[in-house]
């Protein structure tokens, strides 16, 4: 699904990422765990094709094509769906009509028609039922004055709409409380399938006990300096991340 070589990328003339191998496989969930302004954030948007990050070297591959070329829309079309740290406000555009749009543009792309309004209402039906969204939520302003559990249960709303490939989602336990948590994670559950794969960035090993990882990525300094299985998030959890600085500084 995707393949990053030797990945290096600055913003503004800095380095920010210095060298990122990661294979995520179809059906796999990885884990992005690290200390703060290791870079998480950054690679999540270099994977997205975010504009104002500079890859400098290496290659990144989405089933086998080199997106290094694409803008972030195309990566959109092609299956990358990021959730956002920080979720922007549109008002006047309510949940609906935004996602309705970001469907019919994704279909656009691929040559498609709009999707017929009877299967649109019906996926919007089923989707918030799985994510136990309320009905009267969709119609309101898109992130206009919801609380952070309503953003990020929104976010997760829209990767179950748009059913990408692969589905980035940067601290997307912010903000949620334990019930809401649940939530979100077991719609990701549900929408994770063999054909597709999930990134979670996340800070808490909270997150992971609920959407379970496959393999565990620690970032430090702009690298992938530890990988393992779920037990490494636990282990992160306990000691922090000095003992990992140490024995990259050995
Ligand atoms: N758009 C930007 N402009 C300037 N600096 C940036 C930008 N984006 C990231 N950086 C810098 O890059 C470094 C890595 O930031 P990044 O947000 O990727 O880290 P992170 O691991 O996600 O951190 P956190 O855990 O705090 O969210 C930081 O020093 C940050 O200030």
């Amino acid at each position: 699904m995707l393949k990053i070589k030797d990945l290096h990328a600055s913003v503004e003339g800095k380095p920010i990422l210095n060298g990122i191998n990661l294979e995520v496989k179809t059906g796999e969930v990885h884990a992005i765990m690290g200390p703060n302004g290791s870079g998480k954030s950054t690679l999540a948007s270099v994977i997205a094709g975010k504009e104002e990050y500079e890859v400098t070297k290496g290659e990144i591959i989405l089933e086998n094509e080199d997106i290094e070329e694409l803008s972030a829309e195309e990566r959109a079309h092609n299956g990358i769906f990021l959730s956002f740290q920080y979720p922007i406000e549109i008002p006047g555009v309510s949940v609906t009509n935004f996602i309705k749009t970001a469907i019919n543009e994704t279909r656009k792309a691929k040559g498609l028609g709009d999707m017929p309004a009877k299967d649109m209402l019906k996926m919007i039906r089923e989707k918030s039922e799985l994510l136990e969204i309320d009905r009267k939520f969709l119609s309101r302003s898109l992130n206009e004055g919801f609380s952070g559990g309503e953003k990020k249960r929104n976010e997760v709303f829209q990767m179950a709409m748009l059913e990408p490939k692969l589905a980035i989602l940067d601290e997307t336990d912010s903000g949620l409380d334990i019930d809401a948590l649940r939530i979100v994670a077991n719609g990701v559950n549900k929408l994770k399938s063999k054909d597709n794969a999930v990134i979670v960035i996340t800070h808490y090993q909270r997150l992971l006990e609920y959407i379970v990882p496959d393999v565990v990525h620690v970032l430090y300094e702009g690298r992938i300096v530890k990988s393992g299985g779920k037990e490494l998030a636990h282990e992160l959890e306990e000691k922090g991340y000095d003992w990992i600085k140490e024995e990259v500084n050995a």
